[in-house]
């Protein structure tokens, strides 16, 4: 066991509307659209294993939790880096719900594995090649890029850094979410998604017209019923999020929440779920993008 490791924090992400673009390059494909980075993220750990110790041929053992999990996209960051490693990931966010799980396992791999094993890469060069391995198997389009940045990012041009654009919403709030359960990202970018991609363009304009988060939400409430994806859990939840008002907010949000995409999840500024009587998991937008925390021999 060689034992060298690193450790990284990649935010939480939820999308609030969004637009796929597909590419023959993977670094070139992805996706416009906007979103929330979290407080909520992922500690993703690599540990470094000599070729001796390797039980097979695959260069990732990973574990989720504490229980074995399988996210390709890990393995393939992996084997770009020429790294064989455990990777641990710990979480308190829901897996497949739309938290951008996978997109944060695959960057905090990057960096932890380039700092265990030396690589030299720079940040871009990393978020690239998580960015690559997410896009190929099909887990995500534009959470890497976002879960990089930070803050509240605006996917302005698609794709892997030298090809996407970001810009920001320069704000911060309280965020609360409840899941419902599980919507396959695969799944949903495997179909059609000519009416999502119309709804997704649409609500860019308007948030780049007026880049407040009232609007970001608003244009997400928008998306959703436009693209045919809001479940009827989360129209529920959207609808007691309005009703149950404002008067109690200080932050100014009350009533404002959205479907978090891809999942059954619903997100809500300020105290919005919970003025509607759920009960939900608290944290706020994140102010920077994924970073390592800790490197031991
Ligand atoms: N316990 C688990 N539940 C769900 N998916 C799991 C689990 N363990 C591993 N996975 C893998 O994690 C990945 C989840 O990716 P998926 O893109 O659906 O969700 P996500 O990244 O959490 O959210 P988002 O919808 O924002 O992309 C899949 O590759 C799936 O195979
Ligand atoms: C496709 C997606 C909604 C999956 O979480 C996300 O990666 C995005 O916004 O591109």
């Amino acid at each position: 066991m060689n034992g060298k490791r690193a450790t990284a924090f990649v935010p939480g992400h939820v999308t609030a509307f969004f637009s796929a673009h597909p590419a023959e390059d993977p670094a070139a494909a992805g996706s416009r659209g906007a979103g929330l980075t979290l407080s909520d993220g992922v500690d993703v750990t690599v540990t470094l294993v000599d070729d001796a110790d390797a039980a097979d041929d695959s260069p990732v053992a990973l574990a989720l939790n504490g229980e074995p999990a399988t996210i390709g996209a890990v393995g393939d960051v992996l084997a770009a880096l020429d790294v064989r490693a455990r990777v641990t990931l710990a979480t308190d966010l829901p897996v497949g719900a739309g938290f951008g799980v996978s997109g944060a396992a695959a960057l905090g791999t990057a960096f932890a594995a380039n700092a265990a094993a030396d690589r030299g890469r720079s940040e871009n060069e990393l978020v690239r090649i998580a960015h690559e391995a997410e896009v190929e198997r099909g887990t995500g389009l534009g959470d890497v890029v976002a879960q990089a940045r930070g803050g509240i990012p605006i996917r302005l041009e698609p794709g892997a850094p030298g090809h996407g654009v970001l810009d920001g919403v320069p704000a911060h709030a309280r965020v609360e979410y409840v899941t419902f359960g599980e919507l396959s990202t695969e799944d949903v970018l495997a179909g059609d998604t000519a009416a999502l991609t119309q709804a997704g363009e649409r609500a860019l304009s308007r948030l780049r017209a007026d880049p407040r988060l009232p609007t970001l939400m608003d244009a997400s409430r928008e998306f959703a019923e436009r693209a045919d994806l809001l479940v009827p859990e989360v129209a529920e939840a959207i609808e007691a999020v309005a009703t149950a008002g404002d008067s109690e907010d200080p932050d100014g949000f009350g009533g404002s929440a959205a479907m978090a995409m891809l999942g059954r999840t619903v997100f809500a500024l300020g105290t919005g779920l919970s003025d509607a009587g759920y009960d939900p998991a608290v944290c706020h937008t994140h102010p920077a993008g994924a970073r390592l925390v800790g490197e031991a021999q």
